[in-house]
């Protein structure tokens, strides 16, 4: 999980902390993200799941706002036309 407050652009690979599944803290010296409870949820209703990205991207914040899925294109298929 990577650590509260901490911005990207200053992040290092030593930042990460790593969790057990009921949330606590093992390896690392922050405090988790606000997002671990969120996370933690997700992996244990689906375990399947191995990893989770959360963003902000402009293009995916629109989709969500305007409650339309995001369709599956991949660079393979642009590559065509
Ligand atoms: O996206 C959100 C809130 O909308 C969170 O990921 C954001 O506040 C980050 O919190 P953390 O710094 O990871 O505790």
């Amino acid at each position: 999980m990577k650590p509260s407050g901490m911005p990207y652009s200053e992040m290092k690979p030593e930042d990460m902390l790593v969790l057990t599944d009921d949330g606590k803290v093992i390896e690392g010296e922050h405090t988790p993200s606000v997002d671990t409870a969120a996370h933690l949820y997700i992996y244990k209703q689906r375990p399947e799941i191995r990893g989770i990205v959360h963003t902000h991207s402009n293009y995916a914040t629109s989709f969500a706002a305007l409650g339309q899925e995001i369709p599956p294109i991949v660079t393979s298929v642009s590559d065509m036309f």
